[in-house]
């Protein structure tokens, strides 16, 4: 089991008891209107002049449901899926492998594609444009390249980052779905449609509760509602209410937007010990008793989205969203929201209170 119960990442463990939820055609598939009209498009038109579907990449945060349209386009092109990842491969040769082992109409499922080796990356541009690879023999000066023919297949990839791939490699896709976070009525019906999977009584009311509290990603939601489920057989009815879902999130400490005892932490050390901010991200990480990367890697890309952080040049700040969910009053001298300039994206910038000692519990000057 994860240790956090809102992380939108996945282990092995996790990934199999997914798998028996995975939808299984686009039909099934909840939400992501858009995507889903562009997609059946494409592979509806492939199927019609019976040819290899166009080139798919799918963009989105984790736990969307990238790998889950991978296996929808195999299934809909009626082709077998063929997976590996970036990470997986790490040289060119490691991708010509794969490659050569394909047969026509298979579909290639390259997961995280943005973390693979540039050497196979350029290999791959050809493989997707000529359906060819060249296989180096030899070295040095007496090296050459031997061209191997390929069938026609379809590559599919997913990426949490797509603006990390290169853009010839971007270029040489199709069709590109982006993926994005999901609505709670449609979290509802994800997890409708898992409960009668697991065979579970799932409550209206438990659904909206449960749904509420899963960060708009439909991963977080069925893992909830196993340890609902949970719950709900050892000390409840066996049925998945709102009380339940209520009683058994109180225990896994997931409060009703969806924050975990580690956010709250982030956040309460802003407002009481910091009075709001600025703070770098560093001394508020000792202060949660948490590695830098941590908070800024799993803690706060969603304290952001939902308007509870914000990242400055001067380091983190409280929003006034922060004080009223941690039941604060803000100081009377708490510069609204808007007053502040917020920082970059990534902004990772330290302010100057993370000198030792600092308690950077001033306002902005501006
Ligand atoms: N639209 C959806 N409808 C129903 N279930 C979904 C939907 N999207 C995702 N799920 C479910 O959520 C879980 C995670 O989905 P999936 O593995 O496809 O996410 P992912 O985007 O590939 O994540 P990662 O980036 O970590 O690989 C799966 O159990 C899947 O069945």
């Amino acid at each position: 089991m994860n240790e956090r119960l809102v992380t939108t990442g996945a282990d092995e463990r996790e990934r199999a008891a997914e798998s028996a939820l995975r939808p299984h055609g686009l039909e099934e598939f909840v939400g992501q209107k858009v995507v889903r009209e562009q997609l059946s498009l494409v592979l509806d038109a492939a199927k019609a002049r019976q040819a290899p579907s166009d080139h798919v990449l799918f963009s989105g945060p984790p736990g969307l449901g990238k790998t889950t349209l991978a296996m929808i386009v195999a299934s809909e092109m009626g082709a077998p899926l063929r997976q590996s990842s970036g990470p997986a491969i790490q040289h060119a040769g490691d991708l010509a492998a794969v490659l050569s082992s394909l047969d026509e109409g298979e579909v290639l499922f390259l997961d995280e594609i943005h973390r693979m080796a540039r050497p196979a990356e350029e290999m791959l541009y050809i493989a997707m444009e000529d359906f060819r690879v060249d296989v180096v023999v030899g070295k040095g000066a007496g090296a050459t390249a031997i061209p191997l023919e390929l069938p026609k297949f379809t590559l599919v990839g997913a990426t949490t980052r797509a603006g990390l791939l290169p853009a010839p490699l971007r270029d040489r896709f199709g069709f590109t779905g982006y993926l994005d976070f999901y609505t709670p009525e449609e979290l509802v019906q994800v997890l409708r449609r898992s409960a009668s999977l697991l065979g579970v009584q799932l409550t209206a009311e438990g659904a909206a509760e449960i749904g509420g509290r899963s960060r708009g990603t439909p991963r977080i939601a069925n893992r909830l509602l196993r340890r609902v489920r949970d719950w709900a057989q050892v000390r409840g009815s066996g049925i998945v209410d709102r009380s339940a879902a209520r009683a058994a999130l109180e225990v896994y400490e997931v409060d009703e937007r969806g924050l975990d005892r580690l956010d709250r932490a982030v956040l309460d050390a802003l407002c009481r010990r910091f009075g709001g901010g600025p703070v770098g991200l560093s001394t508020l990480a000792v202060v949660v008793g948490e590695e830098a990367e941590t908070v800024e890697t799993v803690a706060e890309p969603f304290l952001v989205r939902e308007g509870l952080l914000g990242r400055t040049p001067r380091g983190r700040i409280a929003l006034p969203d922060t004080w009223g969910h941690l039941g604060l009053t803000p100081p009377r001298d708490a510069p609204a929201g808007a007053a502040w300039q917020l920082g970059p994206e990534d902004g990772s910038d330290e302010g100057p209170q993370d000198a030792p000692g600092g308690s950077g519990a001033q306002g902005p000057t501006g």
